[in-house]
């Protein structure tokens, strides 16, 4: 295992939008010495290598960004997987299974075998049941096969949340949880501004419409993909974060999609992250409505991988 995290390389397994705006998260705040692009499509792979490179030479930073094949990526210490087809207008995040469960299984087969230490972390959509079948297809041990998952819901609904209570969106602590797509769910009765319980917080006279505030942090990608058709720079700067907790062993408590031994999926729970990957669940004291839309998370994602 490198000892320096410089010294540490991170392939990116899709160099499209989204593989591309993680490179660039990556280049701005450095963890990795080497960054591989892997892509089929070798044109796009080469641009946006070109493209990214221009943005490492500005000032010091050491991060070299270089094509790489599937073969070379299975040896990194991380690899970001986004290979796959993206949601077109009117398609949700389920609809994209049949293809990028395949170009995953092929995609997995040329990257084998894996360096024993590999973290393979899973972007491509539906990330929860992507992360389940890279489990499979790639044997490594669950704790080192995880998905962006609710991450990225978590950080819309922080933002919402800063601006309700105007503090910081560091300051909060609230979690979405449960699938990354239709089912997923805010986790209310454990959220907190600055450790103090969310409504203890809120300025007077502040209303908190919990059932709307889910329900736009849940459709914010379908808003933002009906008018430019993809979302890239949130998706990009936590996978940057989550890179950077593994290469950093920081063991921050982040929402990823993991394996659940009991529920039979991977979905999110609030997880610690290290340099193992997966180090520990956070057990989170659901309330019982919200221990029922768990299980409806269990059953819809259940739905996706049976499908
Ligand atoms: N988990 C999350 O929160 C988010 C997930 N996504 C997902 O990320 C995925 C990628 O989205 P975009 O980058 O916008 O799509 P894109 O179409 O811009 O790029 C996908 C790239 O994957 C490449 N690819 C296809 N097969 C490959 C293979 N076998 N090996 C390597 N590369 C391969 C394609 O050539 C293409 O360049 C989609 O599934 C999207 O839904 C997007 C945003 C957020
Ligand atoms: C596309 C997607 O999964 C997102 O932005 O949440």
């Amino acid at each position: 295992m490198p000892d320096s995290k410089l010294s540490s390389s991170i392939a990116i397994v899709g160099a499209g939008d989204v593989g591309a705006t993680i490179a660039f998260s990556l280049i701005m705040n450095p963890v990795a010495g080497d960054i591989l692009m892997v892509d089929p499509k070798e044109e796009v792979r080469d641009a946006q290598i070109q493209d990214l490179s221009d943005a490492t030479f500005h000032g010091d930073t050491s991060t070299q960004i270089r094509a790489g094949t599937h073969k070379e990526a299975g040896q990194c210490d991380i690899i970001v997987f986004t290979a796959g087809a993206k949601q077109k207008k009117g398609e949700s995040r389920a609809d994209l299974i049949g293809r990028n469960k395949s170009i995953l299984e092929s995609a997995i087969s040329d990257m084998q075998p894996f360096a024993k230490h590999t973290i393979l972390l899973l972007v491509a959509n539906p990330v929860d049941v992507i992360t389940y079948f890279a489990q499979k297809y790639s044997n490594l041990p669950k704790s080192q096969v995880i998905g962006s998952g609710t991450f990225l819901d978590s950080a819309r609904l922080r933002g919402v949340l800063a601006a309700k209570a105007e503090v910081s969106a560091s300051s909060i602590d609230a979690y979405v949880l449960g699938e990354h797509g239709e089912s997923q769910f805010v986790a209310w009765s454990a959220a907190s501004i600055g450790g103090v319980p969310l409504e203890q917080t809120l300025l007077p006279n502040t209303k908190l419409d919990k059932a709307a505030i889910a329900e736009d942090t849940k459709n914010k990608a379908t808003s933002i993909i009906e008018n430019k058709g993809a979302t890239n720079y949130g998706i990009g700067a936590v996978t940057a974060s989550i890179c950077k907790s593994i290469l950093s062993d920081q063991r921050n408590i982040r929402p990823v999609s993991h394996y659940q031994e009991d529920l039979g999926v991977c979905l999110s729970i609030p997880a610690v992250i290290g340099r193992q990957g997966l180090v520990r669940t956070i057990e989170v004291g659901l309330n019982e409505e919200e221990k029922t839309k768990l299980k409806k998370s269990v059953e819809a994602l259940k739905e996706i991988i049976n499908a």
